[in-house]
């Protein structure tokens, strides 16, 4: 990790946390190279990209096996992973807790099986049935955290929507027909990879709770802990969405507000949950049942409150690895999460560029920029006009542009 004493992290009314220049940066100085806490190389790219350094060799596979594999017939995604030479490997291995490598990679035999398993059965899901009785778990009539004593819930309300979406996710993985309808769908290949992001994560957190011996030049679970967490924006985004678009919803929830007992009854409370979100539990239910069959099953891979602490930190806070590094065309590997790089926010007119330089993200300045200037950089394609530009950036990370720019084109 290599941070100048060019920025500092800040606070900036509308957009949260940023970086800003503690003084005068002149255009072409590297400002920031960080490292990433995990990574995953998609399915599609694994045979030929290095595990560690990301050189792609396509189409060559890798000459170095992550994997030594006795069952050449049943061969996973996985199991042809690689690095391109024995240094990467090495470097792998020793920049991971003592065990946590072998881990990492039997985290990922075992989502490939479960993928497997399920391409194997696609399309014999059981039908969801409406004998799904939650108030036998909660044990009847259970008022939990967050939820107001009054007729309604409102989603507006960042403690009360915590708290309900809290509790639909406890009903959905306990109620055994929701389950027995979702445990046969098979994930897009993108969930699948991740899973396997979110499991590193995890792995590493468990590393970090029971290691003796710390591993100073590791990054530790918390540093990850620090990322913006985008659950409420997400499920707010979607369900205002919803409520525009479905003439059901609106007439349900118009204003943001669902009745209490939504928050007791599933067959209730599903109605209020967005598709985007009931992709996000089955994607849990995808990554616990990996674990459940796995050889090695680990113990925090059935605790739904894990899982959803990464995966809404990685929606809003992963980088893209693309290859080449920079350029045009560029291929997308995989995904990085690096704890330092993410108070970047995104401006439509951007004054850093960023590029991957082997495993490492560089951001250089793009421009002269002041002291006490933000430091932006783009969230993807800056070139459409502010409306569509807005859309895109509400649907992909749950916020609506507040840049200098998107703020003058508005008005
Ligand atoms: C990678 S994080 C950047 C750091 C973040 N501001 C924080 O406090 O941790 C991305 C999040 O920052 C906020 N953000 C970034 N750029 C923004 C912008 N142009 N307008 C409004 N919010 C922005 C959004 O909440 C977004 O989900």
């Amino acid at each position: 990790m290599h941070r100048t004493n060019t920025l500092k992290v800040t606070s900036i009314s509308g957009r949260g946390r940023a970086y800003c220049a503690t003084r005068h940066i002149t255009k072409g100085t590297t400002v920031l190279i960080s490292e990433p806490i995990a990574t995953v190389v998609s399915q599609e790219w694994l045979p030929e990209t290095c595990l560690w350094c990301f050189h792609c060799s396509y189409p060559r596979r890798n000459k170095v096996k992550a994997i030594l594999t006795q069952d050449n017939k049943r061969k996973l995604p996985s199991e042809t992973a690689g690095f391109c030479s024995e240094t990467c490997k090495n470097l792998a291995i020793t920049n991971h807790r003592c065990e946590e490598w072998d881990t990492v990679v039997n985290a990922y035999i075992a989502i490939d099986d479960e993928y497997r398993l399920r391409e194997q059965h696609e399309g014999l899901a059981t039908p969801a049935t409406s004998e799904v009785d939650s108030n036998d778990y909660f044990g009847g009539n259970v008022t939990r955290q967050g939820q107001q004593a009054g007729n309604t819930i409102d989603l507006n309300d960042e403690a009360q929507a915590e708290g309900w979406i809290d509790t639909v996710w406890d009903m959905a993985v306990n109620s055994p027909a929701f389950l027995a309808s979702k445990n046969s769908i098979l994930p897009d290949t993108y969930k699948a990879d991740m899973c396997k992001l979110i499991a590193s994560c995890l792995i590493r957190k468990h590393h970090c709770d029971t290691a003796d011996n710390d591993n100073l030049h590791i990054q530790s679970y918390s540093s990850l802990m620090q990322m913006q967490y985008n659950e409420i924006s997400r499920f707010q985004s979607h369900f205002k969405k919803m409520i525009l678009t479905d003439e059901l919803a609106h007439e349900l929830a118009k204003d943001m507000k669902i009745p209490t007992h939504a928050g007791q009854d599933f067959d209730t409370a599903i109605q209020y949950v967005p598709e985007e979100i009931l992709a996000d539990i089955e994607m849990y239910i995808f990554f616990a049942s990996a674990f459940e069959k796995s050889k090695t099953p680990i113990e925090w891979a059935y605790d739904h409150r894990l899982f959803r602490q990464v995966l809404y930190r990685e929606m809003s806070n992963s980088f893209g690895i693309w290859d080449p590094p920079e350029g045009s065309e560029p291929e997308l590997l995989g995904w990085a999460l690096h704890p330092v790089a993410v108070y970047f926010n995104h401006s439509c007119a951007p004054n850093i560029r960023k590029f991957r330089q082997g495993r490492n993200m560089v951001f250089i300045a793009d421009q002269d920029i002041e002291d006490g200037q933000e430091l932006c950089i783009a969230y993807g394609s800056v070139e459409e006009k502010v409306q569509a530009r807005r859309a895109r950036l509400s649907e992909h990370y749950s916020f609506w542009c507040q840049c200098t720019r998107c703020c003058q084109e508005s008005t």
